[in-house]
């Protein structure tokens, strides 16, 4: 089988939101190739937490009896909760036995994206936090009957995109397809680039770093950050915004990461990011440190110049790139 879902951004492509049928609900899911957890808000959370987010309603006679869960993220959000098998279907793809965990608790900053009714974590299964018995991604359990062990994030700043599950979808880039081996043991979408350029100057730096479509930004190393922006007039690393910020009239090189010798090219407009003021005076860099994180993190930033296929269908694991 294969399929496609649309994928739709939020304000600034913070986000982007998927509709997953959840054993018969339709549930709006953040994708996220940077965790392993299929959770979803559920009935058992108190309306506190749940006002304003579609609900699984959750069947006692579905329950994996005696496990639990509790995912944190890189931002500090979290859920935790229990854990029910149902039928979960994304882009016309079936996974019949789908571990689904139902939260019973969520962090404030999910409670108040109303838009947000979950995430389906598509990084590698040994990430699972179930307990005792960890369970495996959607990913893991649909990609033996996938015309292709893989799936394909085409995210489009300020429209929709699509997730291709199955398939590769040669109309959604243009040039080659440039693939790099993927590190799984951190159970990430790690990999290497061979350099990366700021406008044409090209640098043989390698970064390493996850492919993370639940990210917004591009974070980088420090060093590749302070030379970035030493060509940005105005700039200023600010405490009260937490980063990098200049005049929103900003003229912004392109970067490009390089991999397999073929520059992929974030373009000018995708790194800016948001105004961090009602006045639209400065603007937040969509490019940001990776300071004090294990590795780089290419997020929606780079994402959305890019068609990423997240490849399993062969020995080792590979990420590939083309450029929108
Ligand atoms: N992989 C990412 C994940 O999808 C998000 S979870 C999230 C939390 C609150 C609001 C929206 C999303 C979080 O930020 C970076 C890393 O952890």
């Amino acid at each position: 089988v294969s399929g496609s879902a649309t994928t739709t951004p939020e304000r600034f492509d913070s986000e982007f939101l998927t509709p997953v049928m959840v054993g018969g609900t339709t549930l709006m899911l953040n994708i996220d190739t940077g965790s392993s957890d299929l959770w979803v808000f559920s009935n058992q959370l108190p309306a506190s937490e749940s006002t304003g987010h579609s609900v699984y309603t959750v069947n006692a006679a579905k329950k994996l009896v005696g496990d639990t869960f509790s995912v944190s993220f890189g931002d500090g959000s979290s859920a935790s909760g229990n854990v029910f098998a149902d039928t979960v279907v994304v882009g016309g793809v079936t996974a019949t036995r789908q571990a689904v965990e139902a939260a019973t608790s969520v962090s404030a900053s999910f409670t108040q994206d109303t838009n947000v009714d979950g995430l389906m974590g598509l990084a590698f299964s040994p990430l699972n936090t179930v307990q005792p018995q960890q369970q495996r991604t959607f990913f893991d359990n649909v990609k033996s009957t996938l015309d292709t062990a893989l799936f394909a994030a085409d995210l489009i700043s300020g429209g929709p995109g699509e997730y291709d599950f199955g398939f590769i979808d040669t109309a959604k880039f243009t040039g080659t397809l440039d693939f790099s081996p993927v590190d799984n043991s951190l159970g990430l979408w790690e990999f290497t680039t061979s350099g990366y350029a700021i406008g044409t100057t090209r640098h043989a730096t390698a970064i390493n770093g996850i492919a993370d479509t639940g990210t917004t930004l591009l974070l980088l190393p420090s060093a590749i950050v302070t030379a970035y922006y030493a060509q940005v007039k105005g700039i200023q690393n600010s405490t009260q915004f937490g980063g990098f910020i200049f005049p929103c009239n900003a003229i912004l090189p392109t970067f490009s990461l390089i991999i397999d010798s073929k520059l992929h090219t974030v373009p000018s407009d995708f790194l800016n990011f948001a105004p961090v003021d009602a006045a639209n005076t400065n603007c937040f860099g969509g490019i940001q440190s990776a300071a004090g994180l294990p590795f780089s993190i290419f997020g929606g930033i780079f994402l959305k110049s890019q068609y990423a296929v997240f490849d399993m269908s062969q020995a080792t694991p590979r990420i590939g790139f083309g450029q929108q």
